[in-house]
């Protein structure tokens, strides 16, 4: 699977560890579009790459990092075709894939540790989205899009 990930300044750290948990899973091809300093920069423009990456075909999922997570899921979340969840959470990153189909998985830097952010991250990897009732749902959160 191959996975694009960015980050603004306010999660550097955080970024190379989510790369190192990455590393565990061999299938898993990694693209990391930055920032790759700790300049300040602005996350609508690190979500914007990681998104278009998706949206492109060029990568199936990715996840983007900042200071709280909150700015940059936003930003993602403007982008058509991206359903970004900020996680803080084992279960939400579960159910994130579980019932929301959540192509985009979003943390805080200055929020999520590092040992809970890799859990984070192994469990948004791993979890499928189930389908059934949730496809409707999410086919309206898409259709949303046009509106
Ligand atoms: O967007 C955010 C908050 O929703 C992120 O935490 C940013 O990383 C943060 O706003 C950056 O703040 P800074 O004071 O410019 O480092």
């Amino acid at each position: 699977m191959k996975i694009v990930i960015g980050c603004d300044h306010g999660a550097l750290a955080l970024k190379e560890e989510v790369k190192k948990v990455l590393a565990e899973y061999p299938d898993v091809e990694v693209n990391d579009v930055g920032t790759y300093t700790e300049d300040s920069v602005d996350y609508p423009d690190i979500a914007e790459k990681v998104c278009k990456e998706i949206t492109s075909g060029r990568s199936e999922r990715g996840i983007v990092l900042c200071g709280t997570g909150i700015g940059i899921s936003i930003a993602a979340n403007k982008i058509h075709g991206i359903r970004a969840a900020l996680c803080n959470d084992v279960y939400s990153a579960i159910m994130s894939r579980q019932h929301n189909n959540a192509n985009v998985l979003a943390m805080g830097g200055r929020v999520t540790g590092f040992g809970p952010a890799g859990e984070i991250v192994r469990a948004w990897l791993t979890t499928d989205f189930e389908g059934g009732r949730h496809e409707r749902r999410v086919n309206k959160i898409m259709a949303l899009e046009g509106k």
